[in-house]
């Protein structure tokens, strides 16, 4: 223990038998400079007695000599079960009042006891501005030494620089709680706060000013800024990646069909006009209704919320909509805010709208005319500036005919109304999202596939039920399974996992392998003169198309048109390939 204490206080630290460890210069002022470490306490101090060190911090006074008398206590040392701190003070006018130093002495040490504990910086001055204490905390923070400031004025450590500003001086004058921020020489900084002390008459015996550290809030501080920049930063940049992302799938999109879509889009996007976007499983519903979001205001304001009606349980459905206050029902152990409110400034996307429950419905409707609702549970009004955008794959009309769904809720949502075909609609759309999603997949899994002019022919050719995202799935598989770099039909054949998709592809192959045969010269059980006939037969029909005359066509081929007319006949009947009316 420093500080107070050490300062005015004797000390010895000694140890179970009672021989001394340490000592202080006070205790060897008080022991007349006798040789203290090394030594019996119970030798030089035969006034100790050994059963004292057991009896946990008693203060106790005791008579040394006729006339002396010392206030004294032990405490046993905290990391040392062995070992007893004893400190002692002489006293001298205080005959009559004993017992109370006793308590003045234990609400010393313990003071001291309590502010070298204390996180904070702590300094104890007295009424005239003379510090009496300080804490371990004090003096790393402030960088200065107890010698610097133990006994000084605080007026004059700012006169003379030591410290920059004293809280304790301005609490004296104003006589009230005085809080400050102070930068000490050594560069930290500080909040103080210096609360005066009055005795029954209205003096001020001490102020106790409470020094916290903030240099490290700073710096926090400084590093939340940092990371909040940063954070805004990469959210701009992965706006900006969004958007290149809906860009290219507008790019991606050149049938006219879609130019047209997009173009209708673009008009409405920076409306609040609800879109009801309709079409088949996998055609590009929720991808439009982020470009939507993308390209409107609302995505600087807000987020873009996507809720598939169908996956969350009709339960679960309204609470996670509307949010719930706390106890609304068992389990709300607190207050949630729901999706709509998650949307505020943004868009809502609801998917499956048809799958919607019936009573959610109605909800829907009063929040899409109102903006108002409540949470579940819930009696204060919520108004919310949410843009809704709808979808669905199931044909809404059924549903109103079944009774399955509001037709009011319906003109409501389909106030725009987006159908996007099929892709077996826009197969001009094909060979840019073939190309676009192969390089991704190479790209991504490191490799550098392409596709045979067969198999791209028959990929244009197919019907893609799953649309867009059959397409990548089958994209991804088949670069990743396929060894060769070429992926062929027979491979299509092999990996794909669509029946449709794999007897196209069989057929295909066949029809090669047909077209193959035939392209080849010898066949059997035919003569080399029938054959060579055939071929002769082949290449003067060839000519005469493209010559346009047979009188050229015989110029061309270094033969007399009579001879080409023989050479031509001759062959007809053993040709089993037609022949072509030549017209000179
Ligand atoms: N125009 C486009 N260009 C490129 N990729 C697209 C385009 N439209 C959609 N996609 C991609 O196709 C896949 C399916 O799209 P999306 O999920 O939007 O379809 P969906 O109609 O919402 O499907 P579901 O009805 O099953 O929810 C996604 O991977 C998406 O990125």
């Amino acid at each position: 223990m420093d500080g107070y204490v050490e300062h005015f206080w004797g000390y010895l630290h000694i140890d179970k038998s009672g021989k001394i460890i340490a000592a202080n210069q006070e205790a060897e002022c008080l022991l007349e400079n006798n040789p203290l470490v090394g030594n019996s306490s119970l030798q030089l101090l035969p006034w100790l007695r050994l059963s004292w060190l057991n009896e946990n911090s008693i203060p106790r006074i005791v008579k040394t000599s006729r006339s002396d008398k010392l206030l004294l206590d032990i405490i046993p040392d905290a990391d040392d079960a062995n070992s007893f701190h004893l400190y002692f003070r002489k006293l001298l006018d205080f005959h009559d009042t004993d017992h109370l130093w006793c308590e003045v002495s234990d609400s010393i040490i313990g003071v001291q006891r309590f502010i070298d504990t204390s996180y904070d910086g702590v300094v104890v001055s007295d009424g005239t501005g003379k510090v009496l204490a300080i804490n371990n905390a004090f003096v790393n923070l402030s960088g200065l030494t107890r010698e610097e400031i133990i006994e000084k004025n605080l007026q004059e450590l700012v006169a003379t620089n030591v410290i920059p500003y004293s809280c304790s001086i301005h609490a004296i004058e104003q006589r009230k709680v005085i809080s400050s921020a102070v930068k000490y020489l050594n560069g930290k900084e500080a909040v103080v706060s210096s609360s005066p002390l009055f005795d029954q008459s209205g003096r001020i015996i001490r102020v106790v000013s409470n020094v916290r550290d903030i240099s490290e809030l700073n710096i926090l501080h400084e590093k939340l800024k940092c990371a909040k920049d940063l954070a805004k930063g990469l959210r701009r940049e992965l706006k900006a990646i969004q958007m290149t992302n809906l860009d290219t799938n507008r790019s991606l999109c050149q049938s006219r069909i879609m130019e047209t879509l997009y173009d209708l889009v673009m008009k409405v996007a920076d409306t609040d006009l609800p879109l009801l976007i309709t079409g088949e499983s996998g055609v590009g519903k929720t991808a439009l209704a982020k470009f939507v979001h993308s390209a409107s205001e609302r995505n600087s304001s807000g987020n873009f919320i996507h809720v598939n009606c169908s996956a969350i349980p009709e339960s679960l459905l309204e609470s996670e909509l509307f949010g719930y206050e706390e106890g609304a029902f068992t389990g709300a152990k607190k207050s949630k805010i729901g999706l709509f409110e998650l949307a505020h400034n943004g868009t809502l996307f609801l998917d499956e709208i048809g799958d919607m429950p019936l009573l959610l419905q109605a909800k829907l409707l009063n929040i899409l005319q109102e903006n108002k609702f409540y949470r579940v549970g819930g009696t204060k009004e919520i108004t919310v500036d949410t843009r809704v955008i709808t979808a669905t794959n199931t044909k809404i009309d059924q549903l109103i005919a079944k009774g399955l769904f509001r037709q009011d809720l319906f003109y409501r949502l389909n106030v725009i109304p987006i159908r996007i075909p099929s892709l077996c609609e826009r197969k001009d759309d094909l060979p840019p999202l073939i190309a676009h999603y192969l390089e991704k997949a190479n790209h991504r899994y490191k490799r550098s596939k392409s596709f045979s002019p067969a198999a791209m022919e028959l990929l244009l050719n197919y019907n893609w039920p799953g649309n867009i995202r059959e397409l990548i799935n089958l994209i991804e598989r088949m670069t990743v399974t396929v060894d060769e770099p070429l992926i062929d039909l027979h491979h299509l054949a092999e990996f794909s996992t669509n029946t449709d998709l794999m007897s196209l592809t069989k057929l295909a192959i066949e029809r090669n392998q047909i077209a193959e045969t035939q392209q080849r010269l010898w066949q059997p059980n035919r003569s080399l003169k029938d054959l060579v006939g055939c071929l002769e037969k082949k290449i003067i029909e060839e000519a005469i198309a493209e010559c346009g005359s047979l009188k050229q066509a015989s110029h061309c081929l270094g033969v007399d048109a009579t001879t080409l007319i023989r050479k031509k006949n001759r062959n007809k009947k053993t040709s089993q390939i037609k022949t072509v009316d030549i017209t000179e």
